[in-house]
């Protein structure tokens, strides 16, 4: 059951150009950041119920997939994090996939193996953590 709501788009310009690109181009273009391969996450904003859509990078095994809510190693969670703690029914968009999925956030040996997952996917994910204090949040996405 796909998540219904008027999409907001990000306030911030080379996220919401990402996701017109790529949204737009049914996931054939928009695809990577710095080659590295990029999904786009749909979630329920937890105060005006708006949808809201994420690129992240992608982690996925098995089917399943991470979300790093590493905001580049801010102090602070990306808002999206909120959203999905609130409404953890998700879509994920790989490519020219589109589908829902429920979030649940890591934890213990859980979260350390999707971590490693995480970092041979995106190596910049583990300078981000160094850069912070903030234990980066790490959801694991299962197919609704
Ligand atoms: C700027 C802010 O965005 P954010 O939710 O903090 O997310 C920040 C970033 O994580 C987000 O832009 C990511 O897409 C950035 N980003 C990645 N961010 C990551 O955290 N991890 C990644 O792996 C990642 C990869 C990536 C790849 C490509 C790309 O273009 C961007 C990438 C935002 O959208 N704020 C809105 C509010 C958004 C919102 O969800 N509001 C909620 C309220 C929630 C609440 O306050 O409780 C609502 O609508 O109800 C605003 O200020 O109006």
């Amino acid at each position: 059951m796909p998540l219904h709501g008027e999409y907001e788009p990000s306030p911030a310009q080379w996220v919401r150009d990402q996701v017109e690109e790529y949204e737009s181009s049914g996931g054939t273009k928009g695809t990577t950041l710095r080659g590295l391969p990029v999904v786009v996450l749909t979630t329920k904003g937890a105060r005006s119920g708006k949808l809201r859509k994420s690129p992240l990078m992608r982690v996925e095994h098995d089917g399943s997939y991470a979300a790093v809510a590493s905001l580049g190693g801010a102090p602070q969670n990306p808002v999206w994090y909120h959203n999905v703690k609130s409404e953890p029914l998700v879509e994920l968009q790989d490519g020219p996939e589109k589908k829902d999925y429920v979030a649940r956030e890591l934890t213990g040996d859980e979260k350390a193996a999707w971590w490693e997952r995480a970092v041979a996917a995106f190596p910049d994910y583990a300078d981000y953590q160094r850069k912070t204090d903030r234990e980066i949040p790490v959801f694991v996405l299962e197919p609704a």
